[in-house]
């Protein structure tokens, strides 16, 4: 469980998350969602303890996330940076097993073979990541973060450069994967997939949090409204259907 107390982040001279106060429970998919410059990077960054100029206090657990060492952290908690770089030109299965560094040699490597089933790339183990499509690199990645033994995911925009049935499939394994104990917590884009595969919704908005609950609760037809500037409706299984005509730009 991550418990958040009165979080700010400054960036440069602007606070870009002001006075957050909010938990992350185990066990749970959690979605931040809002749009571009919302501070959803922000806070993902200062939740796995990146950002020097957060204040305010971030819990694991019951521990201060400051009092832990660096190698605790990486122990506890995995992050995918919005970036997706891999430096080296590694065969995919090379850089899935750069996730399980605790393991030896073979079983690190049937570890990440797993993975990479997983993420549906057992064929691509040998290829090397520069040869890989876009979205294949990015589930290579995926499949290094299922890799470690982290308690806490946090992932920032993962679903970028997927087809939309790979979206819906990774969401599926994160859903698993929070069921099985984990505290799993990403920046999502599409309300729409948010909506139907997240347990708790977080919407931020100019770096506050506007919402937070379940889907439907969250997405009220104001926030839509307000920080969206859309309007839809639920339909059942928690399926937002968003109304084709945008509005006019808000004090347009
Ligand atoms: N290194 C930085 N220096 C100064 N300002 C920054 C820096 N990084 C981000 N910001 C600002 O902080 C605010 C929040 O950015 P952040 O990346 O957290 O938003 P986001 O919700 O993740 O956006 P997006 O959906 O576009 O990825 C933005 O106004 C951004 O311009």
């Amino acid at each position: 469980m991550i418990d958040i107390h009165n979080l700010d982040i400054d960036m440069g001279r602007a606070r870009v998350v002001s006075n957050l106060t909010a938990r992350f429970e185990t066990g749970r998919l959690h979605a931040i969602i809002g749009p571009n410059g919302a501070g959803k990077t922000s806070l993902l960054k200062a939740v796995c303890g990146l950002l020097p100029s957060a204040t305010g206090a971030i819990r694991l657990d019951g521990h201060d996330l400051t009092a832990l060492s660096l190698r605790e952290r990486a122990r506890l908690m995995a992050y995918l940076p919005q970036e997706r770089a891999i430096a080296w030109d590694l065969k995919a299965i090379e850089v899935v097993a750069l996730g399980c560094a605790d393991l030896s040699g073979e079983d690190s490597l049937k570890h990440a073979q797993q993975q990479l089933e997983v993420m549906g790339l057992s064929d691509k183990a040998e290829t090397s990541v520069f040869s890989l499509s876009g979205g294949q690199r990015a589930r290579v990645l995926l499949a290094r973060l299922l890799a470690t033994e982290a308690k806490i995911y946090c992932l920032d925009e993962p679903l970028t450069a997927l087809d939309p049935a790979w979206q819906r499939r990774v969401l599926e394994v994160f859903k698993s994967r929070a069921a099985q104990g984990r505290t799993i917590i990403v920046s999502l884009h599409d309300i729409g997939l948010a909506a139907q595969f997240a347990d708790d919704l977080w919407v931020l908005d100019h770096g506050r949090l506007v919402a937070n609950g379940e889907p439907e609760a969250a997405l009220s037809d104001e926030v839509l409204r307000q920080v969206f500037n859309i309007t839809g409706t639920f339909a059942e299984g928690r399926n937002l259907r968003i109304d084709p005509q945008a509005l006019p730009e808000h004090g347009a």
